[in-house]
């Protein structure tokens, strides 16, 4: 099954666009008319392009605005399209994409569409060409998959079949299941394109919004099965329209966007891509920074090694920098092997020593086995860990985390910090050892917040929260401090027990029906990565998230050196 990607996906030039479709991987593309018009290359000079980059182009598209119309129109119309078959003939391309008409001169006439359309069939038909056509989700007339396949049944003409976008479907909540009676001989094209559920007008939504497959709330694994269902063989094909793409170094999309349509692929029971073995945990984490080892020292922890660091079954190296952050991330897997062949083949860059590179920059390691649990501390694990991306990246992050380590996604939340809307989504493993979070500032502008990046943070498991938080402080661990008003709110809201001593530690708490989340923080470590004490009672499956105003407001206050008063 051939994967390819239209080129209105890319930021740049069509020069830089096919380089980097080649480059990540892909076998063919989708010509955007306009990349060609502006583009200095002849259509010949495009098609030699594309075959020496070993690119295959499936489709030249949109051509807008054909069917229904009176005869003076039709016949502007055809002449017309009898210049793009030309400028196809060139390029080699055989498929044309037709959407649905949004003109003025189009009339609601289901008769006449399909008449026309069956003679621009005849008139491809003559230069070997086929025409796709596309319900838009905003056309005049026919904006429905069901309304097109209509349509090209009534017109009856074997060059005249259907392009199924996956966006137009979904966002008019029109059922998929209808695509099982279309026979997939008839199905010329798949466009694929996933989106966030947003309530807005469904052209602005689909030109901004759109996202790769497993990005958004669209279901694409149950859509290409359907698709599938009726024998369709053609491409696999990425169509999405999103002002950050277009914007974004086209080489970096263009993997991202590769990696998405390989894990669509796996979703619907195809392709080749070694299963995610099962995870155990976190065999360790990597942070680099100047001044971590006083505060891990604090915490509890014991140097067990030249860079290791130990307590109970946690497990940290440490290593000097000045360009704080977590380095890596270590999980135990049952087949670090195949945990690292799956890396690959999802196009993570191996690193020396056998990790491999997220896109975050983060290195993700696979051990073998859990680290040996020294004497009894304060702390049992790793619980999770919350990586930061800029808010433009975060999507494509949290699907290579997903995809790689095999974790089904979490619901998400949004708070309101110091300095704007954050976003938090995590993800998590089947025997819910292995949790990775991303938080993420929803918006930066103007030079008012710090221009810092996103801070990180691992979170360990103690069995007692109370318990640690004393012995850390008395060890001299700096813990944050919460003011008053969090407990008094705290008490209004939930009247936890214990809510003396809790305040009295600066522990956080939530609880929800299923159990309780108690949680205490230490200080920043160079402006990046901080640690989070965590102790779950019952089946609590948060991260406290609405919690996370209240620590980020007392970071911030410490960022600025201000006493608490
Ligand atoms: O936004 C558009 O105009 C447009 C054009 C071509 C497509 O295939 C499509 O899905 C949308
Ligand atoms: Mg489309």
């Amino acid at each position: 099954m051939k994967l390819g990607i239209a080129t209105v996906c890319l930021s740049g030039t069509l020069d830089d666009k096919l380089a980097a479709v080649a480059a990540a991987g892909f076998d063919g593309v989708e010509i955007f008319e306009n990349d060609l018009v502006v583009s200095p290359w002849s259509p010949k000079g495009i098609r030699d392009r594309c075959a020496d980059l070993g690119l295959t182009i499936d489709l030249y598209q949109p051509f807008r605005d054909f069917e229904a119309v009176p005869p003076d129109v039709l016949a502007a119309n055809l002449r017309r399209a009898e210049h793009k078959f030309d400028v196809m003939a060139e390029l080699g391309a055989d498929t044309m994409l037709v959407c649905s008409s949004v003109s003025r001169d189009a009339v609601d006439d289901d008769d006449l569409a399909a008449e026309q359309l069956h003679l621009l069939a005849d008139r491809a038909a003559e230069r070997g060409i086929r025409i796709a056509y596309e319900a838009l989700a905003w056309g005049r007339f026919v904006n429905t998959y069901d309304h097109s396949w209509r349509i090209v049944r009534r017109a009856d003409h074997p060059a005249l079949g259907l392009c199924l976008d996956s966006f137009h479907v979904l966002s008019r909540g029109s059922d998929p299941a209808g695509i099982r009676v279309i026979p997939g001989e008839k199905l010329f094209f798949l466009q694929l394109a996933d989106a966030p559920r947003l309530r807005m007008d469904v052209l602005q939504w689909s030109r901004h919004h759109r996202l790769f497959p497993g990005q958004g709330a669209f279901d694409l694994p149950e859509f290409v099965r359907l698709v599938l269902g009726t024998g369709y063989a053609g491409p696999l094909s990425l169509e999405v329209f999103n002002d950050v793409f277009r914007q974004a170094d086209p080489n970096r999309t263009a993997v991202d966007a590769l990696r998405s349509l390989l894990v669509l692929r796996e979703e619907v029971g195809l392709g080749d891509l070694p299963a995610a073995p099962p995870l155990d945990g976190y065999a360790f984490a990597e942070v680099v920074s100047r001044d971590a080892e006083e505060t891990v020292a604090a915490l509890g922890f014991r140097r067990t090694g030249d860079d290791v660091w130990r307590q109970g079954g946690a497990a940290l190296r440490l290593r000097a920098g000045d360009d704080t952050r977590i380095a890596t991330v270590g999980v135990v897997s049952t087949s670090p092997d195949d945990s690292r062949r799956r890396a690959e083949s999802l196009l993570a860059r191996p690193l020396p020593g056998g990790a491999v590179a997220a896109p975050d920059g983060t290195a993700l390691a696979f051990e073998a086995g859990l680290p040996p649990v020294v004497e009894d501390g304060l702390l049992t694990g790793i619980d999770h860990v919350s990586l930061s991306a800029p808010f433009d990246d975060v999507d494509q992050t949290a699907l290579f985390y997903r995809a790689v380590l095999g974790l089904r996604p979490e619901p998400e939340a949004e708070f309101a910090a110091p300095f704007g809307l954050v976003r938090s989504r995590s993800a998590i493993d089947a025997g819910g050892r292995v949790r990775v979070a991303h938080n993420v500032a929803m918006l930066r502008r103007g030079d008012w917040a710090p221009a810092v990046p996103d801070p990180q943070h691992i979170a360990f498991t103690t069995p007692d929260a109370l318990a640690a938080a004393d012995a850390m402080r008395a060890a001299g661990a700096k813990l944050l401090e919460i003011g008053d008003n969090y407990y008094d709110d705290l008490d209004a809201r939930l009247a936890p027990p214990r809510l003396d001593d809790l305040r009295a530690s600066s522990i956080l708490y939530d609880r929800d029906d299923d159990g309780e989340y108690l949680h205490f923080y230490t200080h920043i470590l160079g402006g990046r990565v901080f640690f989070e004490i965590v102790q779950r009672i019952g089946g609590y499956a948060g991260y406290g998230a609405v919690n996370s105003p209240v620590r980020m407001a007392a970071h911030r206050r410490l960022r600025l050196g201000a006493v608490p008063s």
